[in-house]
């Protein structure tokens, strides 16, 4: 019998808290795949699907998608990343999502982002996409090199239609009613690792020793690693 080690992680925070800028370097430094929530509905609406279609207005107006809905699409993503290590950034957002979650998946650890709100609506009226990617950038914090492109692909950068200031208000509400109570779900699971501030690279050290540890300690992340 071949078992494999696998290890599986959800990171949380209000939107704008930085957990696209740490999961990519979560992923560069630690080798797991990244699969972000926003990402996938977005390129079903850029994709015009029909579920892509259906959840565009719920995603504009700042509200959460359906939870049956949202679900599906999770976890159908991860069963063609079953051999992987993963970083699952978005999903949960309610505690009914979390159970569909843990009744697949067990996960190791989840990474709490608890960056005040102040400091977020500043940072999203500023945040440039693309869209292809989802690499994420800031006019002030991480600007492209060439303003209004891709570093990468030369691509043209785009906003998001619900960074407004309107639409953020609402989404750091459905945050405080819908997605707060899952960090309580996680904590009393015991596997809530909280990381506070303000400044992504004053938080991303912290993030990097904890995780790092978990490696060392044996916690997963040996992908590939077969036992008889
Ligand atoms: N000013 C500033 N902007 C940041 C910082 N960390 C991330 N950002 C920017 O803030 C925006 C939101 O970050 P993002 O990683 O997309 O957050 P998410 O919504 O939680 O995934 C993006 O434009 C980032 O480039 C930071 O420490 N300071
Ligand atoms: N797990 C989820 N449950 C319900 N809606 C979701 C979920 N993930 C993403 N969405 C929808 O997509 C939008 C954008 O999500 P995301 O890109 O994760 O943004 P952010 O973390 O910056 O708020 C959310 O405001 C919501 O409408």
């Amino acid at each position: 019998m071949v078992l494999r080690v696998l290890f599986r992680a959800v990171i949380m925070g209000p939107p704008g808290s930085g957990k696209g800028t740490i999961s990519d370097r979560i992923s560069k430094s630690f080798g797991l795949k990244h699969l972000s929530s926003g990402d996938v509905l977005r390129a079903n609406i850029k994709a015009k699907t029909e579920i892509g279609l259906l959840m565009k207005s719920c995603i504009d107006q700042g509200q959460l998608v359906p939870d049956d809905v949202i679900s599906r699409l999770i976890l159908q993503e991860l069963k063609t990343m079953e051999q992987h290590n993963w970083l699952l950034d978005g999903f949960p957002r309610t505690v009914t999502q979390a159970e569909s979650l843990d009744s697949a998946y067990h996960i190791d650890t989840v990474i709490n982002l608890d960056v005040p709100f102040e400091t977020i609506k500043e940072r999203l009226t500023s945040r440039w996409i693309h869209p292809a990617s989802g690499r994420v950038y800031n006019t002030n914090f991480n600007p492209p090199k060439i303003p209004g492109l891709d570093d990468v692909t030369g691509e043209p950068l785009t906003q998001r239609n619900d960074d407004t200031p309107e639409t953020v208000t609402k989404r750091l509400k459905a945050y405080e009613t819908q997605t707060q109570p899952v960090l309580d779900y996680y904590r009393n699971k015991g596997i809530l690792e909280t990381f506070s501030g303000t400044e992504t690279n004053k938080i991303w050290p912290h993030v990097h020793a904890f995780l790092s540890k978990k490696v060392s300690d044996g916690g997963g992340m040996a992908s590939g690693k077969a036992c008889q």
